[in-house]
């Protein structure tokens, strides 16, 4: 059985102007499984905290079923929540840390109020802060320490009442590329050594390709598509999550692209689809050559996910038309090719 489990749900909120209410979450049905790094992607407005909000029992939904470890969220007293948060970590793009306190006892904070016993604050803090590599910062304040350290922090934090699921929106966002490398390959080490399952929030392509292993494209709302990050980015199905992996991948170029291509590149334009299992770009490069055609590589690029490899590049080629003609029905039965019109 899945571990977060959502059936037909909706999220409405009172429209501030007095119209129809505004619909977050409009009829998503999803399996999140347990081990799982899930993200979830989509523009601004699309939903996204909204759902993670239902999850973490932060709100209730307006209709549906959240079932979480195997408990059923929606109707559930006050009360009865509060257990179901504490298996639910959560970290944050603005770290949320507790400006006051010391590194130490931000990590002890939820023991605490989860009631723990002083040794086992003190065991448990005193690993965590190890696992995250800060046991030298315990009696620092988070102002004295850098974003990436702020986020171990967040995430030593978060992993203190040892949830099974850990809520990760935006969490590198505010990082610089290189700390966000650091972070990702925490998050990595959370997921695989304690098995911890993710669900990951992000507008970022490198968290999706570094840390995720399923996504759900969601749109006003709703969850468009969804699968396996490496299908769902090398072959979108979705009109919408085309044009949103778009935005993040280079694919085919649109028209207004092939046209300032031309201007600048003498030959025909040709994009040369390739997914792994299909022909390797050296093998298109070098059929290529040996019919003596010239070419320039003009726009796209290859993009690796979980170690399979994808991507469009498109070639300018220069040569006389019946042989182009002749090598692209070669490498058509082995690529996609698709020539700009
Ligand atoms: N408390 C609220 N009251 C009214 N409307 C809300 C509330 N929270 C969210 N919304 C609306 O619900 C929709 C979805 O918002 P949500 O924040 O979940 O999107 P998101 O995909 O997380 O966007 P972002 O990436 O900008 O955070 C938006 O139209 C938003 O204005």
């Amino acid at each position: 059985m899945a571990l977060v489990s959502l059936r037909n749900v909706t999220k409405a909120y009172p429209n501030p102007n007095d119209g129809d209410p505004i619909l977050a979450i409009d009829d998503v049905s999803l399996d999140i499984e347990a081990g799982d790094v899930f993200g979830i992607i989509g523009y601004s407005g699309a939903g996204k905290s909204t759902l993670v909000r239902l999850i973490n029992a932060l709100e209730p939904v307006s209709s549906g079923s959240v079932v979480v470890d195997g408990q059923e969220l929606a109707g559930l007293p006050e009360k009865q929540l509060r257990p179901v948060r504490l298996g639910i970590g959560m970290i944050f793009q603005q770290f949320n840390l507790f400006n006051a306190k010391t590194v130490w006892n931000n990590v002890a904070y939820p023991l605490r109020v989860a009631g723990a016993s002083k040794e086992k604050i003190q065991a448990r803090v005193d690993e965590l802060l190890e696992f995250v590599g800060l046991s030298d910062k315990a009696k620092n304040y988070p102002e004295q320490l850098s974003g990436g350290q702020k986020q171990r922090v967040g995430i030593a934090r978060a992993l203190a009442t040892e949830p099974r699921i850990l809520l990760c929106d935006e969490a590198t966002s505010a990082l610089d590329p290189e700390t966000t490398h650091e972070v990702l390959a925490l998050l990595k080490r959370v997921n695989e050594e304690f098995g911890v399952t993710m669900v990951v929030i992000t507008h970022e392509m490198d968290v999706i390709q570094t840390l995720a292993t399923k996504v759900a494209v969601m749109d006003k709302g709703r969850v468009i598509e969804t699968g396996e990050v490496f299908d769902v980015f090398s072959d979108p199905q979705n009109a919408s999550s085309q044009t949103f992996v778009g935005t993040v991948v280079k694919g085919q170029p649109s028209a207004a692209e092939v046209a300032v291509l031309r201007e600048r590149h003498a030959g025909r334009i040709v994009t040369f689809s390739f997914r792994d299992g299909d022909a390797s770009q050296s093998s298109v490069f070098l059929s290529l050559a040996q019919a003596g055609i010239e070419f320039e590589l003009v726009y796209g690029g290859i993009n690796e996910i979980q170690g399979r490899a994808f991507g469009h590049l498109t070639l300018a080629l220069r040569g006389p038309d019946a042989v182009i003609d002749g090598v692209l029905a070669d490498i058509a039965g082995a690529s996609e090719v698709t020539e700009a019109a």
